[in-house]
């Protein structure tokens, strides 16, 4: 069985790869420093999967402690890198905690494994994109300068990542622009965990609904598209995960060499009130909402060409905005009714 290094792997996407890379056949190995996630993951992971996968607590930024990493589990034929930190508000007011922990990160896992032939993913974001002059934005769009130090830490992974190929090293790379994850696993035993005031669209959402926020903010009604509110390519977190496995499949061809870049979302674009009004409608639970000012630095649209990562890696996405809302309401419903 293939073993696969899964770093952040209790965090919200990485948990839910964890299921989808078991379901493939592989073997999971989960590292994880617990700063943005719970250690009773764990638990559900092994309620889902029938077993508990192997887990080690190891803070990446801690050179030493990769290196040993490495040495102990060096038989990994993969490396899916999803440990960082991702509150763009707090990169913005907390630029080199965001550095550091991105940056030192990554480097101490390519180093300790350098010179494995290792197939390596990376989660990066749309938010290299910026604002697109060209919607549905494709992989070879330029990358505006970065929004926050968050954004900035993805493009600049990317670019190390690319020069670290070009300089001969023996890994093979791809990196999976998400584009906006929501909704949780089906057994709501897994989702994400926003710690504090959430800062993202759908967990607001879901605490305004179950009573632990008073209202949600409709950021902005006077964008230039349809229905005035900004829109996103919302992809539910489990068909995201999925592009994971494709992608370790795709390095796995002996054709493949190198770097490569995909597009991971929908390819349709939905608003902020179609949202809204997607998980009143699924979910017959309404919420508290009103419109207020736009919120500084979000882009006003932007959506995903998927035609790549659907024709390379013959994944697409299959779940509908109703299914992300539904089942991010009943993981809501599982943590109020059993907290983690
Ligand atoms: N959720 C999104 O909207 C989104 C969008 C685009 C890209 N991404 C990227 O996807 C990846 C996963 O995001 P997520 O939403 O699952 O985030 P998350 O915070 O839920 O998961 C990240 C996990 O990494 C762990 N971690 C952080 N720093 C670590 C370190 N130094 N050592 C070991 N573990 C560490 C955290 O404890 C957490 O469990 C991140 O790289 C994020 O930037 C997320
Ligand atoms: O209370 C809220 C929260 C959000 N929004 C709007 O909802 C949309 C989505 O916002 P959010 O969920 O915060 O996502 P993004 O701002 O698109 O950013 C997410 O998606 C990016 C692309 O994947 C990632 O880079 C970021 O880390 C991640 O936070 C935006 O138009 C916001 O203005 C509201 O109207 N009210």
């Amino acid at each position: 069985m293939k073993k696969i290094l899964v770093t952040g792997g209790l965090g919200f996407i990485g948990s839910h790869t964890v299921v989808e890379l078991v379901q493939a056949g592989y073997e999971p190995v989960i590292i994880d420093d617990l700063s943005n996630s719970h250690i009773s993951i764990l638990d559900q992971l092994t309620t889902i999967l029938g077993f508990k996968p192997q887990f080690h607590q190891v803070d990446l930024c801690d050179e030493a402690a990769v290196k040993n990493l490495a040495t102990s589990i060096a038989d990994v034929t993969g490396i899916i890198h999803f440990a960082a930190f991702k509150a763009v508000g707090e990169s913005v007011a907390h630029p080199l905690k965001y550095y550091r922990n991105n940056f030192y990160s990554l480097i101490n896992l390519l180093n300790a494994y350098y010179g494995k032939p290792l197939n390596f993913v990376f989660s990066s974001s749309c938010t290299v994109y910026g604002q697109p002059d060209n919607l549905p934005v494709t992989e070879d769009a330029p990358v505006k300068a970065a929004q926050s130090p968050y954004g900035n830490t993805k493009q600049i992974a990317e670019e190390i990542l690319q020069d670290m190929i070009a300089s001969g090293a023996n890994y093979k790379v791809v990196s999976l622009r998400y584009f906006n994850p929501v909704g949780a696993h089906k057994s709501a035993l897994i989702g994400e965990l926003p710690i504090g005031v959430p800062q993202n669209l759908v967990p607001f959402i879901t605490q305004t609904a179950i009573g632990k926020r008073e209202k949600v903010t409709v950021f902005g009604n006077d964008y230039n598209t349809p229905d005035g509110s900004c829109i996103r390519d919302y992809i539910h977190v489990v068909d995201l995960a999925k592009a994971h496995v494709a992608a370790l499949k795709y390095m796995e061809e002996e054709s493949f060499k190198g770097y490569d870049v995909f597009n991971i979302g929908t390819g349709k674009g939905t608003s902020v009130l179609e949202v809204v009004n997607a998980f009143e409608r699924t979910t017959g639970v309404k919420f508290a909402w009103s419109i207020g000012p736009r919120r500084d630095g979000d882009v006003e649209q932007v959506w995903g060409d998927v035609t790549k990562s659907t024709e390379v890696l013959k994944w697409k996405a299959e779940l509908d905005v109703d299914t992300m809302m539904a089942s991010a309401w009943e993981w809501e419903k599982a943590i109020a009714n059993k907290p983690l």
